[in-house]
């Protein structure tokens, strides 16, 4: 079945401060979309939206038609995976991964096991006993073994190490390729999970500033480095993101589609045309005036 999420007109105020700003936009596909902003942009207040944890100030959210909001029916489809405070959980891994299975009715308890053997997580500790890393573990195992048609991760990787978050991404990765859904990654760790994201949304100060095709986005940033006054000449009228100048010579990052034709000109110029990442383009397109 395929699930679309639709975000109208949304805003949501805190007292006086506005965190998300007249945002709009539909996820129409089984796809991993990934949210990025910096801190305080408002990822997670736009997830908690998603997840029904509260109301929109104004706007609306729709999933498949339908306001989620006390709607257990809709809410059903929607599982929110977060940092959650466990000091007062008493009960052991095993218990706490029965009840997930009671609760949501696409769980997979095979898959839960398989991942729990994987990620070599003891079942019959208390979930409290755990390190923080083992904690995110279970986090992530309730929320891929749930397979809910809207899966929305954020930040699920915090304390996890590099071998384990290598294991979340396969596992993410493989249980997408078998099972479509609605991912949704927040994150900072953007140079390292940027190979996952299929689209991407990036936040800026409660704004939605981008909505996009990885690959498009990212097939606009380029790099062109050579010497000075011809870089200054041929990035003239092309948008630029940032600059470095080392001796005489210069790079320049631009945030424009270079056509065959350019590309060429700036071949024949002598100029190097780069790659530029998508965290370079973070960074850039979210950066504050000094
Ligand atoms: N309950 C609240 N009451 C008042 N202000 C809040 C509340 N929750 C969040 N904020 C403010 O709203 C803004 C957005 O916060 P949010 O947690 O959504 O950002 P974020 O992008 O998830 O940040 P980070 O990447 O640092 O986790 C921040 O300025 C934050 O201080």
């Amino acid at each position: 079945m395929n699930i679309q999420v639709e975000v109208q007109n949304v805003s949501l105020q805190y007292k006086n401060f506005p965190a998300l700003k007249n945002i709009s936009f539909t996820l129409a596909e089984s796809k991993i979309y990934g949210l990025i902003g910096r801190n305080g942009a408002g990822k997670t207040s736009l997830l908690s939206l998603l997840a029904s944890f509260r109301e929109p100030t104004s706007g609306k959210i729709l999933i498949n038609g339908e306001e989620p909001f006390e709607n257990p029916l809709v809410m059903e489809q929607v599982c929110f995976i977060y940092e959650k405070d466990y000091k007062d959980e008493s009960e052991d891994v095993s218990t706490l991964l029965e009840t997930a299975e009671r609760y949501r009715s696409h769980y997979d308890k095979d898959y839960a096991h398989k991942l729990m053997q994987r990620f070599k997580l003891p079942m019959n500790k208390p979930l409290k006993s755990l390190s923080r890393g083992m904690q995110s573990v279970f986090n992530v195992v309730t929320g891929l073994a749930s397979r809910c048609p809207i899966t929305i991760l954020d930040e699920a990787y915090l304390g996890m190490d590099a071998p384990t978050r290598e294991i979340f991404y396969q596992e993410l990765l493989a249980d997408q390729e078998n099972h479509p859904r609605i991912f949704i990654l927040s994150t900072h760790l953007v140079s390292e999970m940027d190979y996952l994201f299929d689209k991407v949304l990036i936040l800026d100060r409660g704004s939605l500033i981008l909505q996009e095709n990885y690959e498009d986005f990212i097939s606009r940033g380029s790099s062109l480095t050579g010497p000075a006054e011809v870089v200054d000449e041929f990035v003239h009228s092309l948008q630029k993101l940032n600059e470095q100048k080392l001796g005489n010579t210069k790079s320049v990052m631009i945030y424009d589609t270079l056509s065959e034709g350019q590309q060429r000109a700036a071949q024949a110029k002598g100029l190097q045309i780069g790659p530029v990442s998508l965290q370079e383009l973070f960074i850039h397109l979210t950066k504050e005036e000094e």
